[in-house]
């Protein structure tokens, strides 16, 4: 402790639970803790990166484009439908004026409803262990602290450096006028989900990334598959960074050199090389919690960090920077500090998180959801794998549709029947992982999972039974 963390701390307020950040932080204070004097602190507004800037309003906007792309293919059935306009005044209304209620009511609920629970709206750190600037002028202390302090987005230097104006997720939905010609400098879920947001709404839009393809982390030919639908949409320069960057000679918009010498002019900018955790900004060595190499609040598989006390949830700590994920996080975090507190001699009975099988979702065009290991992973750690690929168009449905670009691809343990992949690209993806997920978490093997229970004819569905039934099992 700092001698100046000892003299602040005198006389500081004393809390059972501090928590800082209200995006999936203030998700667990509930009624179990009703009786435990709480601090809330948030330096920013109420409900995090999901509610405001991230999951919520993105899916608003990309189902709008998703309106707007049907309507555009709707000639192929026989239905002749047109996009007169996009009135993107009226939809940033919609959008904010839904979830800007939703945040100001959150932040009205713990200030004035909430008997329990002081809530300090400033950038808090630690000053010794368990010792918090609120960055309000009041220093705190607490039994147990939770952090919770999410990420931000990370802005590579050619571009922070060069005085050119740039949006990043925080700022691109509030735009009331669409640009005319959008450059996204990133290839990763949020690049994808934007250039369908901007694209489906109007704007022409240029990718600028450097592995060669979209959506990297994907399995290798989901990857390549959509690279190749995303190349006949968007406008691809994938094999060269940003080498310099600045202001039209108009003095809008933004002029880049890439690595490889080509030129791109737009009328505007986006950010999206992936987000930083927000564990440097928190005075994490004053509260004796290690990080990881890579920047992350380091937590064992309790959720708890290296200070005897202090739990982090969420971006701030986790490699999968996923909503799912940090509420899963948050029930787990929510029942440890409470089994914590009562387990007095004993040590505390707590839960350990599950990050078995973690899925994930692009809300792209088209959607792509992914659970388990790639086709490159599994066969690297099994000996004997069998894979299938199922084509949307050789199902009734997909059929129906004349679908000719949706794919789902499982991976399966030829020795023991078990599913160890699934990776859909199509339309729905993002629901019809779902019965993938749930027989990975439960162990059901791929044969029986097939062959066990009725799938609805002629639901999209079938494309997963018809993968499941191809493999060798
Ligand atoms: C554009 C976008 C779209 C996304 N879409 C999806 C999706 O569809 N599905 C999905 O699963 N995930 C999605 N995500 C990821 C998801 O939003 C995050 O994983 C999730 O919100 C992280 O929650 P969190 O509680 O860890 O952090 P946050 O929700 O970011 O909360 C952290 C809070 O802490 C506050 N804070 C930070 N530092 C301090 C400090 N020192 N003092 C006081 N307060 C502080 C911040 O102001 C913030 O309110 C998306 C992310 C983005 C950016
Ligand atoms: N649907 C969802 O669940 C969803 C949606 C949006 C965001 N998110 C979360 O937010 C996180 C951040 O999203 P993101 O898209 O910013 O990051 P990301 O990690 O998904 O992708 C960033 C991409 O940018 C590329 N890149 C890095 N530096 C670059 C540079 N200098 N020039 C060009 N390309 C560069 C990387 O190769 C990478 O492919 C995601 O990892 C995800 O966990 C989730």
């Amino acid at each position: 402790m700092t001698d100046s963390a000892h003299s602040d701390s005198a006389g500081a307020e004393h809390f059972d639970v501090a928590v800082i950040g209200t995006g999936s932080g203030n998700t667990f204070l509930d009624e179990r803790y009703a009786h435990l004097k709480v601090a809330l602190l948030e330096e920013g507004v109420f409900g995090g990166t999901c509610l405001n800037v991230g999951c919520i309003p993105t899916k608003m906007f990309v189902y709008a484009a998703d309106v707007a792309e049907s309507a555009r293919g709707a000639a192929r059935y026989g239905v002749d439908a047109h996009v007169n306009g996009v009135r993107r005044a009226d939809m940033v209304d919609r959008v904010f004026g839904r979830i800007d209620p939703i945040s100001a009511g959150g932040r009205t609920y713990r200030v004035e409803d909430c008997d329990n629970v002081t809530v300090f709206e400033g950038h808090a750190r630690f000053v010794a262990p368990r010792t918090l600037d609120t960055g309000t002028g009041a220093i705190i202390t607490a039994d147990q602290v939770v952090l919770a302090t999410g990420s931000r987005p990370v802005v590579p230097d050619a571009i922070a450096r060069s005085g050119v104006e740039y949006l990043t997720n925080e700022d691109a939905m509030r735009l009331e006028e669409a640009p005319e010609h959008l450059i996204i400098v990133g290839t990763g879920f949020i690049a994808a989900e934007f250039a369908h947001i901007f694209a489906g709404l109007g704007s022409r839009v240029s990718i600028v990334g450097r592995s060669g393809r979209m959506l990297r982390h994907l399995d290798d030919e989901i990857s390549a598959h959509f690279t190749g639908l995303a190349g006949g949409r968007w406008d691809l320069h994938l094999t060269a960074p940003v080498r310099s960057a600045r202001r039209r000679p108009d003095g809008t918009g933004a002029d880049l050199e890439l690595d490889d010498g080509t030129r791109l002019s737009g009328d505007a900018l986006l950010v999206a090389v992936g987000r930083a955790p927000n564990a440097d900004l928190v005075g994490a060595a004053a509260g004796g919690i290690d990080l990881t190499s890579d920047g992350r609040v380091r937590v064992d598989e309790y959720q708890r960090t290296s200070a005897a006390g202090v739990y982090a949830l969420g971006d701030v700590c986790s490699p999968y920077q996923l909503k799912h994920v940090a509420n899963h996080e948050a029930r787990v975090v929510g029942g440890n500090l409470l089994a914590e507190r009562a387990a007095g001699e004993r040590p505390a009975e707590l839960r350990a998180a599950d990050h078995r099988f973690v899925p994930s979702a692009v809300f792209t065009h088209p959607q792509i959801a992914t659970v388990g290991l790639t086709e490159a992973q599994a066969r690297a750690q099994h000996p004997n794998v069998t894979v299938k690929v199922q084509r949307y168009a050789d199902v009734a449905y997909g059929w129906a549709m004349e679908d000719d670009e949706g794919l789902c691809k499982v991976i399966a343990d030829r020795d023991t029947g078990a599913l160890l992949g699934g990776h859909i690209i199509g339309a729905q993806a993002s629901t019809l992982i779902q019965p993938l997920i749930q027989a990975m978490s439960f162990g059901l093997g791929a044969a029986e999972m097939a062959h066990g229970q009725y799938w609805i004819h002629p639901a999209l569905t079938e494309v997963v039974e018809n993968a499941l039934l191809g493999l060798d099992v």
